[in-house]
């Protein structure tokens, strides 16, 4: 398993570079970061989270956990609505909050088999693939909220963090 870099590691903040070509190495983070995913448990895994700082996202928002998408150099093309889901993230562990996304978007992707896919989505697919994108420009959902919310997550982190070690 990968390890997840926690909040408020400046890592988490490193803008990720395109994927140049889609190869076994990739394919292989891809598979170590799905099964980090799927350990955590979540339903989203960005690359940056794992400290690679590629545009590589990997999610599966089924129920049976039988669905992997794997996007690499995504880019929204549509978005449209307004929704407001409470969200977390595996960086930010202990952490719940609201957070107010596009409803509807349309997303087009490279997949591992090297092929351009397009597809549209809501729900909870449309909120984590918003949410993984925001990894790959190094930005966590917790940078919606107000600084006095911010600085209280940062500290309860820190504070954890210095327990743990
Ligand atoms: O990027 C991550 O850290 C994984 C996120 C992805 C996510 C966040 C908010 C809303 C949807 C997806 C989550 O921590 S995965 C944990 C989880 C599990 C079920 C439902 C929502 C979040
Ligand atoms: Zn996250």
């Amino acid at each position: 398993l990968l390890k997840i870099l926690q909040y408020p590691d400046k890592r988490l903040h490193r803008i990720a570079a395109p994927v140049p070509v889609v190869d076994d190495e990739i394919r292989q983070l891809a598979a170590d970061m799905a099964e980090t995913m799927y350990a955590a448990p979540g339903v989203g895994l960005a690359a940056t989270q794992v400290d690679r700082h590629i545009r590589l996202i990997v999610i599966d928002v089924s129920e049976a956990k039988d669905r992997l998408l794997v996007l690499i150099n995504p880019v929204i093309l549509e978005k449209d609505g307004e929704s407001v889901h409470e969200e977390g993230c595996l960086s930010v562990p202990g952490i719940y909050e609201k957070v107010t996304r596009a409803e509807h978007i349309k997303v087009r992707a490279t997949n591992l088999a090297g092929e351009t896919v397009e597809f549209e989505a809501e729900g909870l697919l449309a909120i984590c693939v918003q949410h993984e994108m925001d990894h790959l420009e190094g930005k966590v959902f917790v940078e919606y909220l107000s600084r006095l919310k911010q600085d209280r997550i940062r500290s309860k982190l820190l504070k954890q963090q210095r327990e743990t070690m």
